[in-house]
């Protein structure tokens, strides 16, 4: 019985039945789980809550970013939810992530964890620049990512292509985690900065994202399955 698998898988549905049938068919040490943005807005707490009922680890990915006072209340209000994980957007800034530390620490689970988006695994090179001049992926993710580390944070959401560079400067326990992971051959949708589940491994990822590549494969556990194989 594995007690930390390192895929969690997004659930992007736009209904309940079709999350809840694929669910039915997972189990807890397989997998943990990601609800976003799409599903919290139509589903909201109760939805999370029935998740980890049937005894999954939850990211919750709502990437908070607000002043600090807000961004506090929310991921105070998130880990009483009883989720295993949460995060914010680093570009809040170090006060909003050290505040939101500080309000998971004084909640009822403060041992919920606390990431940081980083920059978004749907943006190359050119988009970045459209936002941020100057600078490459990995410049900024090393910039954001060493601002989340001196807040405390448990770790970041970053690209595959950029773990090895965090790997070799941030402690062992520091959590990579990184979605756009694709399989060989399969489809990259709107992600840019991506890697096969295998080689994410091997760059010192922590927990590999996956959505797509497995809710919409056709067959789902198998896929999972073939993924939890390879990254063995
Ligand atoms: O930089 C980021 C941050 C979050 N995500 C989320 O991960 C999944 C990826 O789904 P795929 O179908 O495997 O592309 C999705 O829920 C995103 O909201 C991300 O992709 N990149």
């Amino acid at each position: 019985m594995n007690q930390d698998p390192k895929v969690i898988v997004a659930l992007d549905f736009d209904t309940k039945e079709e999350a809840t049938a694929l669910v039915a068919q997972l189990d807890p040490s397989e997998c943990k789980l990601k609800v976003g943005k799409e599903m919290f807005t139509l589903f909201g707490p109760d939805f999370v809550k029935l998740l980890i009922a049937k005894g999954f680890d939850i990211f919750l990915d709502l990437k908070f970013h607000d002043i600090p006072n807000t961004v506090a209340k929310a991921c105070k209000a998130a880990a009483e939810l009883g989720v295993w994980m949460v995060n914010v957007h680093a570009s809040g800034g170090l006060e909003m992530m050290q505040k939101a530390k500080q309000a998971i620490a004084d909640s009822t689970h403060p041992e919920t964890k606390l990431i940081a988006v980083t920059v978004l695994t749907s943006m190359d090179a050119e988009q970045l620049a459209q936002v941020v001049p100057a600078v490459t992926p990995a410049e900024q993710v090393t910039k954001l990512a060493t601002l989340a580390n001196q807040a405390g944070l448990d770790g970041v959401v970053c690209s595959a292509q950029e773990a090895k560079l965090l790997r070799d400067k941030f402690a062992p326990d520091f959590l990579l985690v990184t979605p756009g992971i694709r399989p060989a051959g399969s489809d990259k949708g709107d992600q840019k900065r991506v890697m096969t589940p295998a080689m994410a491994m091997k760059s010192g990822v922590s927990y590999l994202v996956m959505g797509r590549p497995i809710t919409q494969s056709g067959h789902p556990l198998e896929t999972l399955k073939q993924v939890n194989k390879d990254i063995a």
